[in-house]
């Protein structure tokens, strides 16, 4: 049988002992326009499996050698990945229902009616050939969705994203190196996300983040009565990661004795929760990403030779945005889009203020660009961006004549706090002039009220404010 989602004629084994039922049952299902193969027993099924990927299993339960049904039954799980009709007689009815409980698909009492027969086959079939389109069908969205998360057509990103799509699916551990804001988490997640660990956790942990007393029980987990304040039992994030991809960002800061420790889980996939003597088996997949040169690390003696060589699997370096400055126009519009969702309204830079963005230097790198953007847009009326806005808020905290870092190459790090400055002051100037009404100073300031709300939330200006 041919339809729209199968390329070839469906394929039916049919696993009775009878040569006379098999044989018939075979021209039928032949007439129908099936491909159709035969087994006598368990065994035989197995190996006819080997050669003949079956869309659909016909299955006698009281088959040779025992002739015992539960055995049968017992099997019916092993064959499940494609539907499993049972055939059974009048007595074995209560077993078919368990066959079902067990994921078979339906069952059919013998003696069996052909137009039945034709009819559960067919509907059992076209299920199942829907049920792989969709999974084939999400696999793909899930590439097509998580990768131009990944903005830029340099030859540098066309590079990585290649190296994204061939890794993700592997089990390689994967190392990102790079410069800061050059998009080592957005790598990293895409790698999760395309991996076939997709559904269970991301968990990210910032190695320099964590006080290094507190890291390995953050890792680990503990028992209770471990130290003090340890009152219960408690998971820790390796446990979290079960499954699933554990992100060590800037693991170039992880202190020396945590780093044994880890190498300990990489190499035996087991570990003990702080205090605790039950060891822990787990199963991760690990990226790491880092800014630091490794093995100058190594050489300094700050990070372990063995470890660096167990996290390195295939190293992904990404470069500055100085370096890729072809990817500028293509961040920008990807940005835009984002912030247009965000505020509810079409944002627009005009050409002015393109050619600074495009000129401008950016050493904090795609996360500098996108903040920048960001604060311009939170400052910008009916929707458009323009060469003024960006001046205006540099205006404001210049003391100088001349505005340095409107020329190309000027140093544009303090930008952020500026525009944060700006942005509160300027809220907090509409929220006086409208009262404290929020709605009204949303529209005096030209974004959406859940903008401000935002915005208010971001600076902890709480207290301003009534509606
Ligand atoms: N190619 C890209 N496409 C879209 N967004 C990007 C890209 N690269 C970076 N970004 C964005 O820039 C910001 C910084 O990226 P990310 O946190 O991944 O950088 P990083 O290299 O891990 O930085 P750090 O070393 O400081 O942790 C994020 O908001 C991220 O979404």
């Amino acid at each position: 049988m041919f339809n729209a989602t199968t390329p070839h004629p469906a394929r039916i084994l049919i696993v009775d002992d009878e040569p006379a039922f098999r044989l018939l049952a075979e021209r039928f299902l032949q007439q129908q326009g099936y491909q159709v193969a035969g087994a006598a027993n368990l065994d035989d099924t197995r190996s006819k499996l080997q050669q003949f990927d079956a869309d659909l299993i016909l299955l006698d339960l009281a088959l040779p050698p025992a002739f015992d049904p539960a055995a049968t039954l017992a099997a019916v799980p092993e064959f499940s990945s494609r539907p499993v009709i049972i055939l059974t007689g009048h007595a074995e009815r209560e077993l078919a229902l368990q066959a079902i409980a067990q994921g078979a698909w339906d069952f059919i009492a013998k003696p069996i009616d052909p137009e039945l027969l034709a009819v559960v086959v067919k509907r059992a079939i076209t299920k199942h050939q829907l049920e792989k389109e969709v999974r084939q069908l999400k696999q793909g969205l899930q590439q097509q969705s998580f990768l131009p998360k990944l903005a830029g057509h340099s030859r540098h990103m066309e590079t990585v994203r290649t190296l994204v799509q061939r890794i993700a699916p592997t089990e390689v551990r994967v190392l990102v190196t790079g410069p800061s804001g050059t998009g080592k988490e957005v790598i990293s997640r895409a790698l999760h996300e395309l991996s076939p660990r997709a559904d269970k956790a991301f968990v990210s942990v910032h190695c320099g983040a964590i006080p290094a007393d507190l890291l390995e029980s953050e890792l680990f987990g503990y028992v209770k009565g471990a130290f003090t304040g340890a009152d219960k039992d408690r998971q820790g994030l390796l446990k979290l990661a079960d499954g699933g991809t554990l992100f060590l960002d800037e693991i170039g800061e992880m202190p020396l004795p945590m780093q044994v420790k880890l190498l300990r889980v990489l190499q035996e996939g087991t570990f003990y929760p702080v205090g605790g003597r039950e060891q822990q088996k787990i199963d991760i997949r690990l990226v790491s990403a880092t800014n630091a040169n490794l093995p100058d690390l190594v050489k300094q003696g700050k990070f372990r030779e063995d470890l660096y060589y167990r996290i390195k699997g295939v190293t992904i370096e990404t470069v500055a945005l100085d370096e890729r400055r072809e990817d500028i126009p293509l961040l920008i519009q990807f940005f835009l889009e984002q912030l247009s969702v965000q505020y509810g309204q079409k944002l627009q830079l005009e050409s002015a203020a393109i050619s600074w963005f495009l000129q401008k230097h950016w050493p904090g790198n795609v996360r500098e660009l996108k903040n920048t953007l960001e604060s311009v847009a939170a400052i910008a009326q009916q929707g458009v961006i323009r060469l003024a806005d960006i001046q205006l808020l540099h205006l404001e905290h210049q003391t100088r004549e001349t505005d340095p870092e409107l020329e190309p190459g000027a140093d544009l790090s303090s930008l952020d706090e500026q525009v944060k400055a700006l942005e509160i002051r300027l809220i907090q100037q509409a929220m006086v002039q409208c009262h404290g009404n929020k709605s009204q100073a949303s529209r005096a300031l030209g974004i959406s009220r859940q903008g401000l709300l935002k915005k208010i939330e971001r600076y902890g200006l709480t207290e301003l404010g009534d509606d």
